[in-house]
């Protein structure tokens, strides 16, 4: 039976953003079950818009969300376009709206303007309050190829997006004689990390919650790469000081911080105040000797567009499948709107 509820995949607004919540073959599999799937053509998805097409979807033109039937459902990872359009709609995507973020409350005008519903993705739980899809391998493998490549002097800048099998070339083009360090190893982005410091043959300490509760300064500083990757959600003991900057006797002359916690109140790197960015992924925060470089880029998965999405829309896919049928899951996340719009409507 076909549903009524179908789902629109928007374009994505934001420059250079190739990465898609939904792959073609994924779309097909909704296609199967019945659920009408819209695609928008764009300029910079990963996916050519002719793969979701063959799939069986319709094709409609970039940006022709806000005229999709009131039953659609929209798709998409950032904020739409049209920042003045009242959204109607019940939309899913990223909204960074709820903490107090940037740009939050304007966007959740939109949607008490128009009446819409803030399907947030980032408020996709369990049961148990954990995120069921993520970025966050892609975004550690990534995080931690970065800090190898630029350990060997082989890291270019402006950095641009590749696809997997290019940067493992890269990683295996050269060995060297480091040691790298993942704080957080045992999440998402840690295992990710991990993954990729293997692929590029590097010796690799794993930490995890056990491992910092009474921190070895001096041991994490014996190693020559450090990869961030925790998820902090309360204040604790500085995984690196400005001292730790000025000893001479350090051997980490590399941090990655995928975690990219710098504004917030659990920041454990607090040694820098800023992220840096796909033109300059490198900022030196120590002369030495011995230097400490700094890569903290805080939209990693972006660079991996193929490998992220398809793994992202995998996880979303059972999550779309019972979108029709609503579910705790989507109810959850409505509640999570509806808890953070009176606030916005002051
Ligand atoms: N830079 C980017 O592009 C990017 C992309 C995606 C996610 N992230 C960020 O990466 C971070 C990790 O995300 P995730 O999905 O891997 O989270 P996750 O919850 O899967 O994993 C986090 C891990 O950190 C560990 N941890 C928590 N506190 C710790 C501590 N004090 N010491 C050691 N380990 C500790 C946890 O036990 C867990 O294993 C988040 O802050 C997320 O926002 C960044």
């Amino acid at each position: 039976m076909v549903s009524s509820t179908g789902i629109w995949l928007r374009s994505e607004a934001a420059p250079n953003e190739q990465r898609t919540p939904l792959v073609p073959g994924d779309a097909a599999k909704l296609l199967a079950e019945g659920i009408p799937v819209t695609v928008e053509e764009s300029a910079h998805r990963a996916f050519p818009i002719d793969d979701y097409a063959a799939a069986g979807c319709r094709v409609v033109p970039a940006d022709t969300w806000p005229d999709a039937p009131p039953t659609e459902v929209v798709l998409g990872l950032k904020e739409p376009s049209s920042a003045s359009v009242p959204l109607t709609h019940r939309h899913v995507f990223f909204g960074h709206a709820y903490k107090g973020q940037e740009g939050g409350p304007a966007l959740l005008r939109r949607f008490a303007l128009g009446g819409g519903t803030l399907l947030d993705l980032e408020y996709l739980t369990d049961e148990a309050g954990r995120r069921v899809v993520a970025f966050g391998f892609w975004a550690g493998y990534v995080g931690a190829a970065l800090a190898v490549l630029h350990h060997r002097g082989r890291l270019t800048a402006p950095l641009r997006s590749l696809t997997r099998p290019e940067l493992d070339a890269e990683l295996r083009a050269e060995q060297g004689a480091a040691r790298a360090l993942v704080i957080g190893a045992l999440g998402r982005s840690g295992r990710g990390a991990c993954e990729a410091l293997a692929v590029a043959g590097v010796p690799t300490t794993r930490w995890d919650v056990e491992e910092t509760r009474d921190l070895d300064r001096a041991a994490l500083l014996d190693h020559d790469l450090l990869v961030n990757t925790v998820f902090a959600v309360e204040p604790g003991t500085p995984f690196l000081t400005t001292a730790d900057l000025e000893r001479d006797d350090r051997t980490l002359t590399v941090v990655s911080d995928v975690t990219c916690d710098v504004t917030s109140a659990c920041n454990r790197l607090p040694v820098y105040d800023r992220v840096t960015d796909w033109a300059e992924p490198v900022r030196r925060l120590h002369p030495g000797p011995p230097r400490l470089d700094l890569i903290a880029v805080d939209n990693l998965p972006s660079l991996l567009p193929r490998e992220s999405s398809t793994a992202f829309s995998a996880g979303l896919l059972p999550h779309l499948s019972a979108l029709p049928h609503g579910g705790a899951i989507w109810s959850r996340c409505a509640e999570h709107f509806h808890h953070a719009r009176p606030a916005a409507e002051k």
